[in-house]
């Protein structure tokens, strides 16, 4: 007998048997990746099939006048940019008992992916970007789970807090395999701070002790992209796409991420595993939270306002860079104890990013800093001081083309592992900054916009993820793969098939 590719009617490569066919050889073909051998040499590997079931195919059964038996393989199939989509394959047999066979062998093959969740706790933010989390949800990614045969938990929130104080404190986590976050990277730093915080509780760690070694969580993390920025979802999978999310939760891909810790004085105020900004960052996002009702274009209404704003602020920023711990056998550096290698900068600054991971989002595809690393254990600190208008244009436009970002007289980049910042106490600033550039002219007409403003009093406000810090004076240390994603990074671009 010989399976039949649909439609196609492609013989399943080596699969021309006759006879009985015995699980054994079934299972075989199945370990050699289970090879769809279709003109386009197509291969489906057993951990990317999502589903596989017995079907009905009546209509052909009659056009055929033979009684066939079919079972359709769901499976992952590559589109363009990092689409995932599920596609089906259906498979035609003369004999009901092979057919069995091979729906039972690829069950068995799919129960042996322990990595694969059975269990998940979701969570819905009805009101994160367009307000479509709950509609996403149900129409595009639900299905797809009901599909896998993963049974789901669904709280949609009520109120802010609501999913982090659920997972804090009444949550039992023993019950699932993962947290499903459906919103945007608010939401996301929701679950962030109600996981890791319940971890640590636990555990009887004190997060207010900055140099604590915190737990590592065991349950992944997933996003269903629903917010208005999406940067964590798109910068750990090259695409914000609820079904792509949802086959990765799937297949259970799991991807380590670094979290920065963020303490003042001693005290824990935040987690953070994308953007911690201060200045131009900190100011577009609290203006943005008057105008939460423009939904995702609150972001380019107050990104320029601020930009027009042009503000700066003085500060100094300490750090440890991320190679400290190589040296020099000639650098004079004896083993001792204690912080060795911090660099100190003084400085007036429009801009002073962190960025633990890309942040590449729909509105700067590349990122805020294109090579950083999802989980090294640094985050990429970004100083650009006091510049012109049109310098800082021209900054902020190559966050949108291929041009380096950071090739400017005003920007600089370390890796690092801690920093510290600190704004100039209005008493103590000193009245130039001896870092500027010489020629450094403002050549845009708007400077009335600026008559009230000081840089010795002025402070801005640090935009952890999308959420507002609300002390200046910060100490941030970064905790090395201290979660994991439902996520595999950003895989090379292969030969995509193209979508039908
Ligand atoms: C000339 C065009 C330049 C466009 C430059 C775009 C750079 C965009 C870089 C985006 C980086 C996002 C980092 C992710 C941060 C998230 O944790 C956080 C929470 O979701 N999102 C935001 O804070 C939301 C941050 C949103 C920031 C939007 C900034 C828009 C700037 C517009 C400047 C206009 C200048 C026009 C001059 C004529
Ligand atoms: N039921 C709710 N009512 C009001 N606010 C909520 C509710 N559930 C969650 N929130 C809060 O809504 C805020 C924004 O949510 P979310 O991150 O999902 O969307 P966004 O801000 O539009 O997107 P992004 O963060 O990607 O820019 C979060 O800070 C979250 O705490
Ligand atoms: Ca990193």
């Amino acid at each position: 007998m010989s399976f039949l590719y649909h439609h196609k009617l492609m013989n399943l490569c080596t699969c021309n048997f006759s006879g009985s066919y015995h699980q054994a050889a079934v299972t075989t073909e199945l370990n050699r990746q289970f090879n769809l051998s279709t003109e386009h040499g197509q291969t489906v590997k057993v951990c990317e099939i999502v589903a596989v079931h017995k079907t009905e195919d009546e209509a052909d059964a009659q056009a055929r006048k033979t009684v066939l038996v079919v079972f359709a393989v769901s499976y992952v199939r590559r589109t363009r940019q990092h689409l995932w989509r599920c596609a089906d394959v259906t498979f035609h047999c003369a004999d009901q008992q092979i057919c069995e066979q091979w729906v039972q062998v690829i069950n068995e093959q799919l129960s042996l992916l322990t990595n694969r969740p059975k269990n998940l706790l979701v969570y819905i933010n009805p009101y994160g970007g367009k307000r479509r989390g709950e509609r996403i949800y149900e129409q595009k990614v639900a299905p797809v789970f009901r599909q896998a045969g993963i049974f789901t938990d669904v709280i949609v929130t009520e109120r802010a807090n609501h999913a982090r104080d659920h997972l804090k404190m009444e949550a039992n986590l023993d019950d699932y395999d993962g947290v499903v976050c459906v919103g945007g990277d608010g939401m996301f730093s929701e679950i962030l701070h109600g996981l890791v915080t319940r971890i640590q509780t636990d555990h009887g760690v004190d997060q207010n002790q900055p140099d604590a070694e915190l737990v590592p969580c065991s349950l992944r993390i997933g996003i269903i992209p629903a917010g208005s920025t999406d940067c964590i979802c798109f910068a750990t999978q090259g695409t914000n796409d609820p079904v792509t999310s949802a086959l990765h939760i799937v297949v259970g891909d799991s991807q380590p991420m670094d979290v920065c810790s963020v303490h003042h004085n001693g005290v824990f105020l935040k987690y953070s595993v994308s953007l911690l900004g201060y200045g131009f960052y900190g100011d577009v996002l609290t203006d943005s939270e008057r105008n939460r009702w423009l939904g995702p274009a609150r972001y380019d209404l107050s990104g320029f306002k601020t930009f027009l704003s042009h503000n700066y602020y003085g500060g100094t920023v300490s750090f440890l860079p991320a190679d400290d711990n190589v040296g020099h056998p000639r650098d004079k550096l004896q083993c001792r104890s204690g912080d060795r290698g911090w660099n100190v900068i003084h400085g007036k600054f429009i801009a002073i990013n962190s960025a633990s991971m890309s942040c590449a989002c729909p509105r700067s595809p590349k990122g805020l800093s294109p090579s950083a690393h999802l989980a090294d254990g640094t985050t990429d600190l970004i100083l650009v001081r006091k510049c012109s208008r049109l310098d800082f244009f021209r900054h902020l436009l190559r966050h949108t083309n291929n041009d380096d970002q950071f090739d400017h007289w005003f920007v600089e980049v370390h890796r690092v592992r801690k920093f510290r910042f600190e704004p100039w106490h209005p008493d103590l600033a000193p009245l130039e900054d001896a870092s500027e550039h010489p020629e450094s002219p403002d050549l845009s007409p708007i400077s009335s916009l600026q008559e009230t403003y000081d840089d010795r009093t002025a402070e801005s406000s640090w935009n952890c993820d999308g959420e507002i810090l609300h002390h200046t004076a910060i100490q941030v240390s970064v905790q090395c793969q201290l979660i994991r994603l439902f996520a595999r990074g950003i895989e090379e671009q292969q030969d995509a098939e193209v979508a039908v």
